[in-house]
């Protein structure tokens, strides 16, 4: 696409070297000019394109689709009736009502009625309603966001309801404003709003809970509601900069730049912030919209975070759910059976790390017993590392490495002090991945990078794969990539992911992206495994000779 002229840029080179206030004084009215100018929807000159023959798309058979929905609606109904008198039939009066864990079989089937119901509104609901009804999404968001902040659904109690008036008081806050946010929520289905006369022609007076809204209560469901909060925080943020962001850094995905972008400052005053640094030589640094829609477009996201540690400790705990509830590569799933995706060339062929028992066997009885044989590039808290060593015992903690950012190692190291055993043993070293890996890391036979490449560019991404190219360099050591995966079909969450991670100045890839990567830093890919239905996959390489040897 035809790249824009840089709008929210101070003229030349000042904001380069960091502008002088008088300099920036004399400069306002043109920037704020431009900024209105650049950021507003403007008339663009179309270019001629080639038009192409419309693609066939099967017809949507309403009828088949309702029929379906019926049968499934009717399996679902069974299945709760079922539940409520298996329920009924306990005789403790406490856990009476207490509600049944839904089995894979119901949430598959509710997620299927879920799917086809939207499907049957998209197909039928007049196109008008169909944008106003993502309009309504975007201002029921504000309006959730808002209450989780104020920890307005932890005030509502999980039985009975509670006046606006006395949620006003409880959250300090105008009852007006909330009986009007409260109402874009009641709209939508997220809270019920009720009022004790019963009435239901006049307003709401009270909000109960409805299915969904004691997810994001903070005190009672801390891992859901620090979702929300992420999701905000990670996507609604970033996403209202994007006019801004790509105006200053061209219609290109995020990559290292040094240009300069202007902020509004509390105040509504504007001010330039430099966002070219030292290291934009190395790549490592790129500006992104998350930092952007933070009001720190200088800073790289964790850097963003570190200055919000309420939000970071929300993104943790969203984060270790996540870790949870990871299915294949990203859970660990990666043992003595293999992992359950499906090798792109040979589908016979399983994706396994149970060749280290032998390996690490050959070494202990050898003069090699405390080489590395494993190193976690970007590790993390050892999720992966404590996976392993507890699914391949022959592999002892002596042989692994752990390798994060400083702080991260210093959090591992009190964990491990504070009794976890996991990964006792394990040697922790603190290096950033954009730099070469030590000579006492070289040549192990794998090096992990366990949802690392997914928050880069790709410049960024070939940087560090080139480090670890380095590392096996002549040997047969390998390079273990495990990631999210693009999937060919889009889907409406795998995409959602790709473009949080936009956001975050990343992205997610497919075969062909991560193939790409793993040749421009000099890696032969020697196998590709995707697991569709848990978005994962691992890509093993090893150093890519010839090229090495030119
Ligand atoms: C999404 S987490 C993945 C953690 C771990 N690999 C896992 O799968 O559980 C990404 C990790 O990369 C680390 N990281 C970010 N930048 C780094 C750098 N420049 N050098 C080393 N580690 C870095 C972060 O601290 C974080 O622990």
């Amino acid at each position: 696409m035809e790249p824009q002229s840089s709008v929210v840029l101070t003229p030349g080179t000042e904001s380069e070297n960091g502008s002088s206030s008088d300099k920036e004084k004399d400069h306002k009215p043109i920037v704020e000019h431009k900024i209105s100018k650049e950021t507003e929807l403007k008339d663009e000159k179309m270019s001629t394109t080639t038009v192409h023959p419309s693609p066939i798309i099967p017809a949507f058979d309403l009828v088949e689709a309702a029929e379906k929905l019926l049968a499934d609606a009717k399996k679902l109904k069974a299945t709760l009736d079922s539940n409520a008198s298996a329920a009924d039939s306990k005789p403790n009066g406490a856990n009476h009502r207490a509600p049944v864990p839904p089995s894979p079989e119901e949430m598959a089937l509710r997620s299927r009625i879920a799917k086809l119901g939207k499907k049957i509104a998209f197909e039928t609901a007049p196109p008008m309603a169909l944008i106003k009804s993502d309009w309504v999404v975007v201002a029921e968001t504000a309006a959730w966001n808002i209450f989780l902040h104020w920890r307005a659904f932890d005030h509502i109690p999980l039985n009975g309801s509670i006046s606006i008036a006395d949620l006003a008081r409880a959250i300090k806050s105008d009852e007006s404003l909330v009986s009007r946010i409260a109402g874009m929520l009641i709209s939508t289905g997220k809270l019920i709003g009720s009022r004790l006369d019963g009435d239901v022609s006049k307003p709401p007076t009270h909000i109960s809970h409805s299915r969904v809204s004691p997810l994001l209560r903070t005190n009672t469901s801390p891992a859901t509601a620090a979702f929300a909060i992420v999701s905000f925080g990670n996507g609604m943020k970033g996403f209202a900069k994007w006019p801004e962001f790509f105006a200053t850094y061209d219609r290109r995905e995020p990559h290292p730049s040094n240009k300069s972008i202007v902020v509004y400052e509390g105040g509504g005053a504007l001010k330039t912030i430099t966002v070219g640094r030292s290291d934009i030589q190395n790549k490592v640094f790129v500006p992104t919209p998350f930092s952007l829609g933070w009001g720190h477009p200088e800073l790289k996201p964790w850097e963003v975070k570190a200055r919000y540690p309420e939000y970071a400790r929300h993104f943790e705990l969203a984060m270790a759910a996540k870790d949870k509830g990871a299915q294949g590569a990203l859970g660990g799933d990666l043992g003595v059976d293999g992992y359950r995706g499906v090798n792109s060339e040979d589908p016979s062929r399983k994706f396994s790390l149970s060749w280290l028992a032998d390996l690490s066997k050959k070494m202990q009885q050898g003069t090699d017993g405390l080489k590395p044989l494993v190193v976690d590039v970007g590790g993390g808290l050892g999720h992966f590392l404590a996976h392993l060593l507890g699914e391949i015992p022959e592999v002892k903690a002596q042989q692994c490495i752990l390798q994060d950012r400083p702080e991260v190692i210093v959090q591992v190291a009190k964990n491990i002090e504070g009794g976890d055993d996991k990964l006792k043993g394990v040697k922790t070293i603190a290096h950033d991945f954009f730099n070469a890996q030590p000579d006492e890391t070289k040549g192990a036979a794998v090096y992990i990078l366990r949802r690392v490449l997914l928050d880069y560019c790709d410049e960024q991404a070939v940087e560090i794969l080139k480090h670890l190219r380095d590392a096996v360099h002549g040997s047969d050591g390998k390079v273990v990539i495990m990631e999210g995966v693009l999937l060919d079909e889009p889907i409406p969450e795998n995409r959602l992911v790709d473009m949080v991670m936009m956001n975050l100045g990343g992205k997610l890839r497919n075969e062909e992206g991560y193939r790409k990567l793993c040749t421009m830093a000099g890696l032969k890919v020697t196998g590709y495994w995707v697991d569709v239905e848990g978005a994962s996959c691992v890509v093993e390489c090893v150093e890519e000779k010839e090229v090495a040897e030119e």
